[in-house]
């Protein structure tokens, strides 16, 4: 057992993914968790998502050793004003927000002395959101990155590795600036792009009555359930990743650009070269067994190449 009393905040996806995580480890003595809305918190009593649903944070903070954060990241800051009168001395506090930077801006002025506060994000997801989304393997083989603060606790973040590794995560920990601008490549970018095709197609649907969606195929599927996450979540990713989205959209325009030109002018050598480039990096991933769907990831020895 690595908490006595785990509180969480939030119930939706990742909230209940960490409780049946965090049961199945048998990580904690207890898990408590609350919601904002009462509708949220009786499905979440109704399936049995922690070993107590409690009605308001402050009841679910008392005298829990970890907090964890698993709203919005735009609700952080409100969030964290509300816990802050009511967090045990010496507690951690932690989230799972997909942006770092603003959440630590948010949540850090809120948080008593004596408080240890390390951020998290598991790299892991689905589309589906709310308390029935979550399930216990959602972590398994997955990174999550923790982003410490200068000056903070070493044994607080060495517990928190701890109960992520023991939900099944391979973790690393990195600078909040350093992973957002990552997740902007990785992530942030790649939802804008899936939800402004299946807008196109959507858009172009109406105009042809042609069958755009009904006849997709696989990778059009994947940007159809891609952009089918939910908007609160990701309004509030890029308000609060504005500069690193900015920067990778502001790259990814002009390769379009360039693609579009290449097409135009019937470039082939052009595209052929990016696209044998781009090929390259995917067998280099592989290689580097850096693949983590891989049945064999985390268990042979990095490519010395
Ligand atoms: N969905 C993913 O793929 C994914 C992956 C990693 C991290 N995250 C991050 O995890 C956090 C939670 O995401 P999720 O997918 O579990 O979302 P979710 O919508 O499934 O659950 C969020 C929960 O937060 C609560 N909530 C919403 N607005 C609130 C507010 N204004 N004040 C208080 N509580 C509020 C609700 O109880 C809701 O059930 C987000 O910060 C998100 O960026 C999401
Ligand atoms: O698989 C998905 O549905 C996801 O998009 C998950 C995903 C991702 O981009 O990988 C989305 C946002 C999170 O912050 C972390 C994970």
């Amino acid at each position: 057992m690595i908490y006595q009393r785990v509180a969480l905040i939030g119930l939706g996806l990742i909230a209940g993914s960490m409780s049946l995580a965090i049961r199945r480890g048998g990580l904690a003595g207890e898990t408590v968790g609350t919601a904002r809305s009462a509708q949220t918190r009786d499905t979440a009593r109704e399936i049995g998502l922690c070993d107590r649903i409690v009605d308001t944070v402050a009841e679910a903070v008392a005298g829990a050793d970890l907090v964890v954060l698993c709203v919005p990241v735009g609700a952080m800051a409100a969030v964290a004003a509300e816990i802050g009168p009511h967090l045990a001395p010496g507690a951690t506090v932690t989230d799972v927000g997909s942006v770092k930077q603003a959440v630590i801006d948010a949540v850090g002025p809120h948080l008593p002395e004596g408080v240890h506060f390390v951020p998290g994000h598991p790299i892991a997801g689905t589309e589906h959101s709310g308390p029935r989304a979550g399930f216990p393997e959602l972590f398994d083989s997955r990174w999550t990155l923790l982003t410490p603060l200068e000056g903070g606790d070493p044994e607080a973040e060495a517990k928190l590795r701890a109960l992520w590794e023991g939900m099944g995560s391979f973790v690393e920990s990195m600078d909040a600036n350093h992973h957002d601008l990552v997740l902007a490549v990785t992530s942030h970018a790649p939802h804008l792009i899936a939800y402004t095709m299946v807008g196109v197609a959507d858009d172009l649907r109406r105009v042809t009555d042609s069958e755009v969606i009904k006849y997709s195929a696989a990778g059009f599927r994947d940007f159809t359930r891609i952009a089918a996450s939910d908007p609160t979540m990701w309004r509030d990713v890029f308000l609060s990743n504005k500069d690193a989205t900015l920067e990778i959209l502001g790259r990814f325009t002009e390769e379009l650009f360039a693609l579009q030109r290449a097409i135009r002018t019937g470039d082939g050598e052009h595209l052929h070269s990016f696209f044998t480039r781009t090929r390259e990096i995917r067998r280099g991933i592989i290689e580097a067994g850096q693949d983590t769907d891989a049945p064999d990831f985390g268990r042979r020895p990095k490519s010395s190449s």
